[in-house]
C-alpha cells in the first residue's frame, strides 16, 4: 500500500489524512467525498518555488487551475505565493472571486471569445497568452479600441511528441493549441504581436503534454524555443525575456509510474536552458511553469460507500461504488488507473480480486479493473488515492448525478470548501416548457 503526504492508518484501522479520520469525516459529510491533504499541497508548491529560488532563477510557478479550480484552493496557491494559469471566463471568475492577484493571473485558451478577452483587459490579468491568429488579431484590435496595453506570451507548439496519453498530448505538430514552430507560423505571429504598440511581448510558451515521467521532452522543446529565438534575434531584432515550459509533470497514480522529483524536473530544464542560451549568445530568460497535476493529485483522495455486487462465475467480481464517472472520468476517458484501499479497514489483508464499478448507466463507468481488497462488502468505505487533479473539475452530472463535496484537512482540523450538489441544485438552471414555445416554435 502506498500512502501519500499525511495519509497514515491510525490504531483503529482507519485511514487518517491531515490528521483526520476518514471514517469521521464520512460520518461528517458522507459520501463521495473528496478529502484534499493541504499540506501535501503546500509542500509541492513550495518544491517548486524552492527550488528555482536555490538556483538563483528568475521565474514564476503559475498552478495551472484546471486541475482543480474552487475559491479555497486557489485562495490556497496565493498564499503560496504562486502564479496561476487560467483556460476560460469561469476560471477567470473563481480567481477574481478568490480575491487572486490579478498581475499574477496568466490567461490560456486556444478559443478565448471576445468577452473573455475583454473580461480579461477589463481586470488587467498579468498576461495572455496567445494561441492562434485570429485571437492575434482580436486581442489588438480590443485593445486599439481600449487605448490599453496588454502583457502576452506567444504559445508555440515545438513538434515534440511527449510520451503519454495522446489525449494529453499539447506539443506535436499536428495539434489544435499554439503557433507551429517549424513551419514560419510562429515567427510571423511574433513579428505581428512585436509591431502592435498596444502587445507587449513578454515572451515564448509551450506545453507538451501531461503526465509526462522524463525530462526529455522539455529540454528538447526549450532548445527548439532557444535556438528559434537566436534566429529571431537577428531576422526580427527582438529577444523575449520570459520562455514558459508549461506543465505535465508526471505523478505516481500507482507502481507503473516513474515521475520524478518536482525539483529533478526544474533543475534538469535549468541547467539545459543555462547551456543553450551560453551557446547561442542569448540572455537568461525569466522561467515560468505551469504545474497543475503535480500540485494536487496525490493530495486528493475520493471516499465511496461500497452499495451493490456481482459475482460473474470463473469471470470477475463487480463491487459498486456510489460514485463513477460523474466523479472521476478519468478511468472511463484515458484509461487512467487508480490504487485504492478500504478506508474503514485499511490494516485487513486483501483477500478478494475485485473490479470496481461506478453507478452510472455505461458499461464503461468502472473505475478500478482488478483491485485486491479484504472481503469487501456493503457500506465498507472505499479511498481511490490520487484524486486531486482533474477529478472535481471534470465531474459531471450525467444521470443526474449530484457532485460531492470537497474537504480540506490539515493539522487535525477539517473544512468543507465545495458543498453537495443537491437535487435542487441540478434543476437551478431548468425551467419549465410551455405552451407559448410550443406554439412560437
Ligand atoms: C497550457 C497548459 N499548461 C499547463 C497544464 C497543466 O498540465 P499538468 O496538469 O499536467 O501539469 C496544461 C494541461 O495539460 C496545459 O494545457
Ligand atoms: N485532463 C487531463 C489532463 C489535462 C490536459 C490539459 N491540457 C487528465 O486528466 O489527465
Amino acid at each position: 500500500m502506498h500512502l501519500y503526504g499525511t495519509a497514515e492508518i491510525n490504531k483503529s484501522g482507519h485511514l487518517e489524512i491531515g490528521g483526520k479520520d476518514t471514517i469521521e469525516l464520512v460520518e461528517k459529510y458522507g459520501t463521495p467525498l473528496y478529502v484534499y491533504d493541504v499540506a501535501l499541497i503546500r509542500k509541492r508548491a513550495r518544491a517548486f518555488k524552492q527550488t528555482f529560488e536555490k538556483l538563483g532563477i528568475k521565474a514564476q510557478v503559475a498552478y495551472a487551475s484546471k486541475a482543480f479550480s474552487t475559491i479555497a484552493m486557489l485562495q490556497l496557491i496565493k498564499e503560496e505565493g504562486l502564479s496561476l494559469d487560467v483556460v476560460s471566463g469561469g476560471e477567470l471568475f473563481t480567481a477574481l472571486k478568490a480575491d487572486f492577484p490579478v498581475e499574477k493571473i496568466h490567461f490560456h485558451g486556444n478559443n478565448k471569445s471576445e468577452d473573455e478577452l475583454v473580461m480579461a483587459l477589463e481586470h488587467r490579468v498579468g498576461c495572455i497568452v496567445v494561441d492562434n491568429f485570429h485571437e492575434l488579431h482580436m486581442l489588438h484590435h480590443l485593445c486599439q479600441e481600449r487605448q490599453q496595453v496588454v502583457n502576452i506570451l506567444i504559445r508555440v507548439t515545438p513538434g515534440i511528441e511527449a510520451h503519454t496519453h495522446d489525449y494529453i498530448l499539447t506539443g506535436q505538430e499536428d495539434s489544435k493549441f499554439g503557433f507551429d514552430l517549424q513551419n514560419g507560423q510562429a515567427e510571423t505571429a511574433l513579428q505581428l504581436a512585436v509591431e502592435s504598440k498596444f502587445l507587449n511581448v513578454l515572451g515564448l510558451h509551450c506545453h507538451i503534454g501531461s503526465q509526462i515521467f522524463e525530462t526529455t521532452g522539455f529540454i528538447l522543446a526549450a532548445k527548439k524555443i532557444l535556438e528559434k529565438m537566436a534566429e529571431w534575434q537577428t531576422s526580427l531584432g527582438f529577444t523575449p525575456k520570459v520562455l514558459n515550459l508549461g506543465g505535465g509533470f508526471g505523478i505516481r497514480y500507482t507502481d507503473e509510474d516513474t515521475p520524478l522529483d518536482p525539483a529533478h524536473y526544474v533543475e534538469e530544464m535549468i541547467q539545459e536552458v543555462r547551456k543553450a542560451t551560453t551557446r547561442l549568445s542569448l540572455p537568461m530568460p525569466e522561467i515560468w511553469i505551469e504545474p497543475g497535476r503535480s500540485l494536487v493529485a496525490d493530495a486528493g483522495t475520493t471516499l465511496y460507500s461500497i452499495g451493490s455486487s456481482k459475482e460473474v462465475p470463473n469471470i470477475r467480481k463487480y463491487v459498486a461504488v456510489d460514485g463513477g464517472m460523474t466523479d472521476n472520468l478519468r478511468p472511463a476517458l484515458y484509461d487512467a488507473k487508480y490504487e485504492a484501499i478500504l478506508a474503514n479497514r485499511a490494516n485487513e489483508e486483501p483477500k478478494d480480486l475485485v473490479s470496481i464499478a461506478g453507478k452510472c448507466c455505461e458499461s464503461g463507468d468502472m473505475l478500478i479493473w482488478d483491485l485486491s481488497l479484504p472481503d469487501v462488502g456493503t457500506n465498507d468505505i472505499l479511498a481511490v488515492f490520487c484524486t486531486g487533479a482533474y477529478g472535481y473539475s471534470m465531474a459531471n452530472n450525467y444521470n443526474r448525478i449530484p457532485r460531492p463535496p470537497v474537504v480540506f484537512v490539515e493539522n487535525g482540523h477539517d473544512q468543507l470548501v465545495v458543498q453537495r450538489e443537491t437535487y435542487e441544485d441540478l434543476l437551478r438552471l431548468d425551467l419549465p416548457f410551455t405552451e407559448k414555445t410550443q406554439h412560437t416554435s
